[in-house]
């Protein structure tokens, strides 16, 4: 005789555990959270489950289907699990947006769990967004869950070096989602005015964009958060500061000593809005000559000059974390959005940024953070 479902509890226990695991792709939460599993029911050995879509033609709809009958099947064995797609109605909706917005606000901020690290330089070009997008492809390699803030306004280059090429899915006028490219969660200010258009924005207009990249994207949980910064000590490395406190620092810089003095400015900013500058990377060390021996294109010394100069200002140690040579596969990588950590793991710039991403691989410490204590 078949079993109906009971109408208080649609779910079967026994496909509960299975079903927990699958995530919507875009909102990065399970779908039995957001309850879009209408019911989930086994009969005479067979598992049929209902699950409602946010809307019609919703892009993830296939995999979806696919990632809910593989989770049937672990349960009731393969070919025997069945899926039905339906889309949710106006109140359904409603109470999945709620659901995600129950975690507005910033959720980076203060206290945050998520370990945030802005990327900065002194001046453009000396391969900041290169540098954060190699650390996010890699982290997101080993499986942590990570985002990128490219907050690099004049020069945002994260979704190509990513491969990205759509922008965020709305859920509603507040809440987007950010695209995905290899694994990494990222917003910016590139999806919103298009490649070929120059961005002049002012000050107020820079720091309300950051502010709503930091609350109106739904990231989900993440592990880390890197933030693209642009170039020098303007209006978005000071409102980063505020609205990033417990964010730590890496400061690029090339060689030179025109792109360290002001590099050490950037560090600087930072280390007195109460960031923490965990390192210098110096990128474009040296290149290859074709005998093996490094032909020092832009000079040398100037990441260790850097890291002194801040361990004296900042009055705490700040380490030279990696010299990265000039490496054709990072630039060709870089162009083509199939970062180099991705596909050439022995190359010596792969294995330099690697170094900085093993740094970043783990909970972070509690030393520098904002602890809410109280005294007396
Ligand atoms: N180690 C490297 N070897 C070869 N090319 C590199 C290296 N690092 C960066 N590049 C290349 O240099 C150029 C500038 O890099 P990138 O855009 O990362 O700099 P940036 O500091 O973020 O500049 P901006 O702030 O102006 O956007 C890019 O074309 C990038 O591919």
């Amino acid at each position: 005789m078949p079993v109906l479902p009971d109408p208080e509890r649609p779910i079967d226990p026994a496909l509960e555990p299975a079903l927990a695991r699958v995530q919507d792709p875009e909102l990065h939460r399970s779908l039995l959270e957001l309850g879009m599993i209408a019911r989930a029911t086994i009969e005479d050995g067979r598992a049929r489950a209902t699950v409602r879509l946010t809307i019609v033609g919703c892009p993830a709809a296939q995999r979806i289907e696919r990632d809910v009958r593989e989770a049937l099947e672990r349960v009731v064995g393969p070919g025997l699990a069945e899926v039905t797609l339906e889309v949710m109605d106006d109140d359904e909706r409603e109470a999945l947006l709620e659901r995600v917005r129950g975690r507005r606000g910033n959720p980076f901020g203060p206290g945050t769990l998520t370990r945030v690290v802005a990327v900065a330089s002194g001046k453009g070009g000396v391969g900041k967004s290169t540098v954060t997008a190699s650390l996010a492809a890699e982290l997101a390699r080993r499986g942590r869950r990570v985002g990128v803030v490219d907050a690099d306004v004049y020069g945002f280059s994260i979704p190509g070096q990513l491969g990205i090429t759509t922008g965020p899915t709305r859920l509603d006028e507040h809440m987007m989602v950010p695209p995905v490219g290899h694994g990494v969660r990222a917003i910016s200010i590139g999806m919103f005015v298009g490649a070929d258009h120059a961005v002049s924005w002012r000050g107020p207009m820079l720091q309300r964009t950051l502010q709503q990249f930091l609350t109106d994207v739904h990231f989900g949980d993440l592990d880390v958060l890197l933030l693209d910064l642009p170039p020098g000590t303007g209006d978005v490395a000071i409102t980063a500061g505020q609205l990033l406190p417990d964010a730590e620092v890496i400061v690029v810089t090339t060689p030179q000593p025109a792109s360290s003095t002001v590099a050490v400015r950037a560090g600087l900013l930072a280390g007195r809005l109460g960031q923490r500058v965990i390192g210098v990377v110096e990128n474009m060390a040296w290149l290859a000559g074709p005998d093996g021996a490094r032909v020092e294109l832009f000079g040398a010394g100037g990441g260790r000059r850097a890291a002194d100069a801040l361990s004296t200002e900042l009055e705490t140690p700040v380490p030279l974390l990696a010299s990265v040579p000039i490496s054709i596969p990072l630039r060709e990588g870089a162009d083509l959005g199939s970062p180099a950590v991705l596909t050439h793991p022995d190359d010596p710039a792969v294995v330099a940024l690697r170094a900085v991403a093993d740094l970043l691989d783990g909970p972070r410490g509690l030393a520098g953070r904002h602890l809410p204590l109280q005294v007396g």
